[in-house]
């Protein structure tokens, strides 16, 4: 365990903000992001936050089941709301929870005239329970700041202005509060997967544990619960600012066998008109700077992105296909025409 606990660095925020410290700290966040490709976070600053949310979360779980269906994903094109148990498929397999997603509030409302992917950023549905919208919108806003601050650190560590990468954010960033529900050993918790919303995760889950990371050397190799902490992923969408040089982090959860375990993932969005042409022109800069890893063990045995295909537009129509495919009845219903495409193409 020590093993493959010691290989997931530990970046303190602190001696990011400390001048003293910054310089080391920047050198161990670049290493960190792109040459291991995935990091915990300490010391960030939303301990009290986090766990006041985690606090809340059995309760809207345990929600009776017409409340919870009231917000059901089903009624929204935009892909919030409730999900219920064994409605959701990962790399074709059933995963085994249930969650509500949340996206940043005030979204302009999708018109007929714009890009169908535009419909990807809507209003939330919330469950019906006191303080529940309040604390998501407080939790959305506080994550939003940090990794905004964090995103600057990062240009920072491969020494680009701080300000490089805002151009590439969207402007609804996504969170859910997810249950994996006590399950028979060996169980699909969520399938392997690489986030598909936007640039970065930051994923809040409590002691239970069954996290697992895809390492350089294709090995899967947990991710145990560090206090206080959060677990730092690449999404695709920094994977294709990068030209795919920094691979999106692949993780999935082994579905706990002794009690139910909950996580809170928050995930910066990318902006849904970036094409990969656009893309491949304003990253040459960025990829001249990124230290050589090698991860050739880890592509031999991934799961695909969809943002680097060239079957799609630009990251709002890659997105609108992980959404359909991750959410089929959703998808069916809201974009009927679009999931008979996507389900019969197949990602080379
Ligand atoms: O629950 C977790 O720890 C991970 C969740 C996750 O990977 C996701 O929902 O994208
Ligand atoms: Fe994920």
């Amino acid at each position: 365990m020590l093993g493959t606990f010691s290989s997931i660095p530990i970046i303190d925020w602190g001696r990011l903000q400390d001048p003293e410290t910054k310089a080391a700290a920047l050198d161990e966040l670049r290493e960190a992001i792109f040459v291991v490709g995935f990091l915990y976070l300490t010391n960030h600053g939303l301990e009290d936050l986090i766990k006041r949310t985690h606090a809340r979360l059995p309760e809207l779980f345990d929600l009776p089941t017409e409340v919870k269906e009231k917000c059901n994903m089903i009624n929204s094109p935009s892909f919030v709301g409730y999900t219920r148990l064994g409605a959701e498929t990962t790399a074709s397999k059933t995963d085994l929870r249930e969650q509500y997603d949340f996206g940043t509030p005030n979204m302009k409302k999708w018109t007929e005239n714009e890009d169908i992917w535009w419909r990807l950023e809507g209003e939330s549905q919330y469950p019906d329970v006191p303080g529940v919208k309040e604390l998501v919108e407080e939790y959305i806003s506080e994550s939003a700041t940090l990794s905004h601050e964090f995103m600057r650190c990062v240009s920072e560590s491969l020494s680009l202005p701080p300000n490089t990468f805002a151009s590439f954010k969207g402007s609804m960033d996504r969170l859910k509060f997810i249950k994996y529900p006590q399950s028979p050993p060996n169980s699909q918790g969520v399938g392997p997967h690489k986030d598909s919303a936007g640039l970065f995760t930051f994923l809040s889950q409590d002691d239970t544990g069954g996290l697992q990371v895809l390492n350089k050397n294709g090995e899967w190799i947990d991710a145990p619960p560090v206090e206080g902490s959060l677990v730092v992923n690449i999404q695709q969408g920094l994977e294709a600012i990068t030209g795919g040089i920094c691979a999106a982090t692949t993780h999935r959860v082994i579905a706990p066998t002794t009690r139910a375990r909950y996580s809170i993932p928050f995930f910066l969005g990318v902006r849904m008109d970036l094409t990969l042409d656009q893309l491949r022109e304003s990253a040459a800069h960025i990829v001249a700077r990124i230290p050589v890893s090698d991860d050739q063990k880890k592509r031999a045995v991934d799961v695909p992105s969809e943002f680097l295909s060239p079957l799609y537009s630009c990251f709002g129509e890659a997105y609108l296909r992980n959404r359909i495919i991750s959410h089929p009845d959703v998808g069916q219903k809201w974009y009927p025409d679009l999931y008979e495409k996507y389900t019969k193409q197949a990602l080379s």
